[in-house]
């Protein structure tokens, strides 16, 4: 496949390498320095677009992949406020879209087994939960996207909790959670490439469901694996749609 490549930071370049070692050729990479490139003839020159880039670009590089009609992955967070805008777009104008908030397959089996904890969780209402997830301090928004993943996957399975709201770490004057409020928890230390824990409390013991990252080839994997995935389907699709964990469990 060629791919454009919409961000070139710490993911893009990975994503960089995963590509070519699966024979795959990158022929477009944009990053805050070049993007005027960024243009539907130059896009056209890819079968695939992968945006890995930042809140702020993400949603006029979609656009501008729908308009160039070449479908695209998009692991970017921080835009999913617009999440249901764009599907409506995507769907309308026939183009593809393929959004997560985490590609790596172990965060997808977590995503899953997070769902199945919650509903048990219905029995027993002596355990509060919360969310925290720790990230390193380039990271530019809170909560992470995958945070809000799992709470999302838990507030669809849990009738106890009906939104989500975040605090970061060590700050004062944040709001204490009232009932049916599950918190999320966001810290930021240097270099920690990503961190999602479930915390299930009762008055007699604590359950921790944890996933760490050790590195970002995990989610870099996973992306090329989407894109790859991605050929030959038109519409809009996450990256459940490629793991499929649903299906058989
Ligand atoms: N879904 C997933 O599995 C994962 C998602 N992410 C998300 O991916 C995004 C990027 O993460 P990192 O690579 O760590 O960030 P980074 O800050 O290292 O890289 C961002 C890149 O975007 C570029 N950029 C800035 N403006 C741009 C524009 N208008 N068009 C194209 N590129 C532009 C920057 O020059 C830089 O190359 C973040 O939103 C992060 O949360 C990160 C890891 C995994
Ligand atoms: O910004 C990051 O680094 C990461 N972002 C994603 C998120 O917001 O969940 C995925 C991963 O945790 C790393």
């Amino acid at each position: 496949m060629k791919i454009a490549l919409l961000g070139y930071g710490k993911m893009g370049q990975i994503i960089e390498k995963f590509a070519l070692e699966r024979g795959h050729e990158v022929v477009l990479k944009i990053h805050d320095q070049n993007g005027s490139e960024l243009n539907k003839r130059n896009l056209q020159q890819a079968d695939v677009a992968i945006d890995f880039s930042t809140p702020d670009a993400v949603m006029h590089n979609i656009y501008q992949c729908f308009e160039a009609n070449v479908p695209v992955v998009v692991g970017t967070t921080g835009w999913y406020g617009n999440l249901q805008a764009v599907k409506n777009d995507c769907m309308s104008g026939n183009h593809t879209l393929l959004w997560g908030s985490n590609f790596s397959i172990g965060v997808n089996l977590f995503f899953h087994v997070n769902k199945v904890l919650a509903r048990l969780m219905n029995r027993y209402p002596v355990y509060d939960v919360q969310v925290e997830e720790i990230h390193h301090t380039q990271k530019l928004d809170s909560p992470s996207g995958t945070a809000i993943t799992i709470a999302e996957g838990i507030i669809e399975n849990l009738d106890r909790k009906s939104e989500w709201v975040n605090i970061q770490a060590a700050s004062e004057d944040e709001p204490v959670p009232q009932a049916g409020q599950l918190l999320i928890e966001s810290l930021r230390i240097e270099q920690v490439p990503g961190t999602h824990t479930v915390l299930y409390s009762s008055e007699v013991d604590d359950i921790e469901f944890k996933h760490t990252a050790h590195s970002r080839a995990g989610f870099a994997l996973g992306a090329v694996i989407a894109a790859e995935w991605l050929q030959n389907k038109q519409g809009f699709y996450s990256v459940s749609d490629v793991f499929e964990f649903n299906k058989n469990s």
